[in-house]
């Protein structure tokens, strides 16, 4: 691991854009990506594929601990590709239930330390942006760039019903709003690593930006900064 490696840590509550900037940005800088809400799907998933409680925090630990999962970084016209015991798992691990089950694993500290390592094993060179809860709180505390994404529950739903219609079947734009407001509360108000802005953290509300405008507002910290060579 290069500890010297900048990091840019993208935080904020599902659906307010924290993936699809932190992964433009990733490429545009030529930097690694780390998607942190997909190690917590990806063990809520395993979980289920193999009979564990995702309330069984001793099992959730271990299976943790032992995830065989491979992240194929995005090349240009493909998206990041995740791979997990040989099966590519890159579009199954997106849906809401998923998102659910990952949100109850993630309140679980020991499960917390266990993919904590892991997370901070993507710090190499040139640099990292990592996205999630609590990347500019715990994972990253040192990171010279971190912002606070968010958008209202009503917008994030919107954008939420947007992408998954006419992909998944019986979608609902209320059920998608209640989904969205349970998981910010559950992730708001778990007692370990609960989703907040770091205390240096620069808060952007993208509920009347486009994704063009919050790439711009970034890009316009990272030069204030110098962080990107
Ligand atoms: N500023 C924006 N304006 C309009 N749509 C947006 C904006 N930002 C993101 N979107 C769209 O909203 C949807 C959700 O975005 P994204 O998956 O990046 O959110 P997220 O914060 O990473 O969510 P999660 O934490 O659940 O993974 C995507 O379809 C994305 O294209
Ligand atoms: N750093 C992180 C990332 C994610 N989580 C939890 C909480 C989320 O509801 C769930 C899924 O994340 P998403 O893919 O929607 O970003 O995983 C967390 O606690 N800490």
């Amino acid at each position: 691991m290069n500890n010297i490696a900048p990091v840019i840590t993208i935080d904020g509550p599902s659906g307010s854009g924290k993936g699809t900037v932190a992964g433009i940005l990733a490429k545009r800088l030529g930097w690694n990506l780390l998607d942190s809400g997909a190690l917590y799907r990806l063990l809520a998933f395993a979980a289920h594929n193999h009979g564990v409680d995702l309330t069984n925090e001793e099992l959730l630990k271990k299976l943790a601990a032992h995830l065989d999962v491979q992240f194929i970084a995005a090349t240009d016209g493909q998206l990041q590709r995740i791979i997990l015991e040989g099966d590519e798992v890159s579009d199954v691990i997106r849906t809401e239930s998923v998102g659910s089950g990952a949100s109850q694993v993630a309140a679980l500290p020991a499960v917390r330390e266990a993919l904590l390592q892991r997370q901070r094993a993507f710090q190499e060179a040139p640099g990292l942006v990592a996205d999630g809860r609590d990347m500019g709180t715990v994972v990253f505390p040192d990171a010279p760039l971190k912002i606070f994404l968010t958008a209202s529950a009503e917008e994030r739903a919107r954008r939420r019903y947007l992408q998954l219609k006419g992909k998944v079947e019986g979608v609902s734009l209320s059920s998608l709003l209640d989904e969205i407001r349970a998981r910010d509360e559950r992730d708001t108000q778990r007692a370990v690593a609960p989703l907040k802005p770091a205390a240096d953290a620069i808060q952007l509300d993208s509920t009347e930006l486009s994704i063009d405008q919050v790439l711009e507002r970034i890009m316009s910290e990272i030069a204030i900064r110098d962080i990107a060579g």
